[in-house]
């Protein structure tokens, strides 16, 4: 997967160096570059803002830098398979949310184009202009005020990362986490089996693994139902067997 970052802050994506997510860079699977947007200004102050049509707090990206950006970045039209032209990611607070879901729809694509605001956000016709060429998502990650789109690429591209073939060692670990199934993940231990007067639950130390099994999913549904009541009751109905639905 090819990734390409805009941003005024281009040093914010240094940790993208490190752990996981730096393997899959060495190793090819993931072929990041990080822009700063000021290379596509043309005065002397490297301008980027201006203040808001129809007056308002604080200023807008103005759209000659994005949209010269846009264009060296995703040059060309939309191929007849679509394929030579990434998929837009605009990072905002009036996004749709960035969900589990979304993660494994944008670890399938093979360009993603992310553009990372700051300010109030960009002038709209970057995103209207763009969207006459590629596929253009504006995407929250949640209903808080960040500062700016870096840290939201920083969490997609964690979590579409993760996704990729090969990048995380044991897939399991991709099957059983939470979201996958829809329920919050059980309560997690390991030795020792005793910590400050803390023992491990017996049932985890059995062996006995239809006992395991039946005792985290229990832990699952009860954090859930405690904690995020909403996941609930979007659950698939065949995810709930009928001893859950007993209790
Ligand atoms: C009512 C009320 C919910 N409104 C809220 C937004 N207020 C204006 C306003 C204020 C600050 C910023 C800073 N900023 C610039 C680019 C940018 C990109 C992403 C995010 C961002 N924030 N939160 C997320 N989940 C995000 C994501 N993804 C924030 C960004 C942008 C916009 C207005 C009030």
């Amino acid at each position: 997967m090819r990734v390409d970052i805009v941003s005024i802050f281009p040093e914010y994506f240094a940790p993208l160096d490190l752990s996981l997510i730096g393997k899959a860079r060495a190793n090819g699977t993931l072929r990041l570059a990080v822009h700063d947007l000021r290379t596509w200004t043309h005065d002397v102050h490297r301008t980027v803002d201006d203040t808001p049509y129809g007056g308002g707090p604080g200023m807008v990206m103005r759209p000659e830098p994005w949209g010269e950006a846009l264009d060296a970045l995703a040059p060309g039209e939309l191929s007849p398979d679509g394929h030579t032209l990434p998929r837009l990611l605009v990072p905002s607070p009036a996004g749709v949310p960035f969900t589990q879901a979304l993660a494994h729809e944008l670890a399938a694509e093979s360009h993603l184009l992310f553009a990372c605001g700051r300010y109030e956000g960009i002038d709209q016709r970057v995103l209207d202009h763009a969207a006459t060429r590629m596929p253009v998502t504006e995407v929250s990650l949640g209903d808080y005020v960040l500062f700016g789109g870096e840290v939201a690429v920083l969490v997609i591209l964690e979590a579409v990362t993760r996704l990729l073939p090969g990048v995380l060692g044991n897939a399991g670990s991709l099957d059983e986490e939470s979201h996958a199934h829809g329920l919050l993940e059980a309560p997690l231990y390991t030795k020792p089996a005793s910590w400050r007067g803390l023992d491990v639950p017996e049932v985890l130390r059995s062996g006995d693994h239809a006992r395991i099994d039946r005792w985290r999913r229990d832990e699952s549904l009860l954090r859930t139902a405690a904690r995020r009541p909403d996941m609930i009751g979007a659950l698939a109905p065949e995810t709930l067997d009928k001893r859950d639905r007993a209790t």
